[in-house]
């Protein structure tokens, strides 16, 4: 369970018991043939895949080089997040588990367990900051439209943080009936490699999309947006071992990395623990966590994947961090290039364009992690649209 020095279950010993019954179950059920029939007709007849790997025509016009878009704003739900949701709902089913909880911050992973829940006719519970339901209100609206119970955490910050943090207390309060669906690549082993593998679905695709239209598998870079990480995860899964393709992370500079209100996990982060895994997260000197700040809500987390902090200490990815300025300036770019108005979190990845050059003839791939709809009044906002 570890990615070079980061990764580990650090639980609670009252957390064991749950936790080591997934560690022991979830490889051997993960790799069940009616297993993957089932969640690959899902993904298929529900979800909507395989998502088009679309050429983005005037944005390679536009930055002198071929530039890919992995279509995950096509998903149903309108993200990537719900790849890791039909898998451990089926995972959930299989342990015998009556019940289901998750946390969330904006909204998006509660959106996107609410809806498997819903699907399966299992009782889902969402615990999601007071400061957010606030600032969340459509999608709290979503949660309950779908069935869920969403609860408020009240304790902290009142944010996506406090949040784990009480669907940790439930789960510990809980552990025979209930399964904690967690949204990222973060969390006590086994979560990050389990939701790595749901996820790996979106690289998986990519390599068959992209010998189709290049004839080749692999591009000379992959891109996605970093904040726990698990889209990113999904769009490097499958490119991890061969060192020809160049992988680069893109975090949340907020309002600059060093303006004391930032998510830029990999700049600012120290080596800790945060929800039961080693990795770097943002911290005071006595290792209270830090609150980030992003423009996006899906960027702003403390921590990050162990996955990505292994990735930043091997030198296998460049990270770059981007500020809430120039990702919406990106998302306007694209919407008015391509016609895609993408997540707030998925324009970070394409504010990279002013940070770096690449050749005429090099192959990017970029993960459109998300679609905007949910981001409207932000973006009216900050435009005045
Ligand atoms: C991205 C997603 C999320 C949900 N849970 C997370 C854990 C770590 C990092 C991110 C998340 C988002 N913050 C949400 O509220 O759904």
């Amino acid at each position: 369970g570890y990615y070079g020095d980061f990764g580990g279950a650090f639980i609670p010993e009252m957390l064991y018991p749950n936790v080591e019954e997934l560690r022991s179950h979830y490889l051997d059920i993960i790799g069940e043939t009616s297993f993957q029939e089932e969640f690959q007709a899902l993904l298929r007849d529900y979800v909507g895949r395989p998502t088009p790997l679309y050429f983005a025509k005037r944005l390679s016009e536009k930055y002198g080089t071929k530039i890919y878009l992995k279509r995950e704003d096509l998903c149903h739900t309108g993200a990537h997040k719900v790849n890791n949701t039909i898998g451990q709902i089926l995972l959930a089913q299989r342990l015998g588990k009556k019940r289901i909880i998750a946390e969330t911050g904006a909204g998006q992973h509660g959106v996107a367990t609410a809806t498997v829940c819903a699907l399966m006719g299992i009782e889902c519970i969402v615990y999601m900051g007071a400061v957010d339901i606030e600032r969340q209100a459509p999608n709290v609206a979503r949660m309950k439209m779908l069935g869920a119970k969403v609860v408020p955490a009240t304790s902290g910050s009142k944010t996506l943080k406090d949040a784990t943090n009480e669907a940790i207390r439930d789960w510990i309060n809980n552990p025979v009936d209930t399964h904690y669906i967690i949204g990222s690549v973060v969390g006590p082993h086994p979560y990050p490699d389990m939701v790595a593998r749901f996820q790996a679905i979106i690289s998986k695709e990519t390599k068959k999309q992209l010998l189709e239209k290049e004839g080749r598998e692999d591009p000379d870079y992959v891109i996605a947006c970093v904040g726990g990480g698990s889209n990113a995860a999904g769009m490097y899964y499958h490119y991890l071992d061969n060192p020809k393709v160049k992988i680069i992370a893109v975090e949340a500079a907020g309002k600059g990395v060093s303006s004391g209100e930032s998510a830029a996990t990999t700049a600012l982060g120290k080596e800790g623990i945060i929800h039961g895994s080693k990795t770097l997260l943002m911290q005071t000197g006595d290792g209270q966590i830090t609150e980030p700040y992003s423009i996006s809500a899906g960027l702003d987390y403390p921590g990050i994947g162990p996955m990505h902090a292994h990735l930043y200490r091997s030198g296998r990815a460049q990270f770059v961090s981007v500020t809430d300025e120039a990702a919406m300036q990106a998302g306007i770019e694209v919407s008015k290039l391509e016609g895609i108005i993408p997540a707030i979190e998925t324009s970070h990845a394409f504010a990279i364009f002013d940070q770096m050059d690449f050749k005429e003839d090099d192959v990017l791939v970029f993960n459109l992690s998300g679609r905007g709809d949910k981001d409207l009044q932000t973006y009216i906002d900050y435009f005045g649209l």
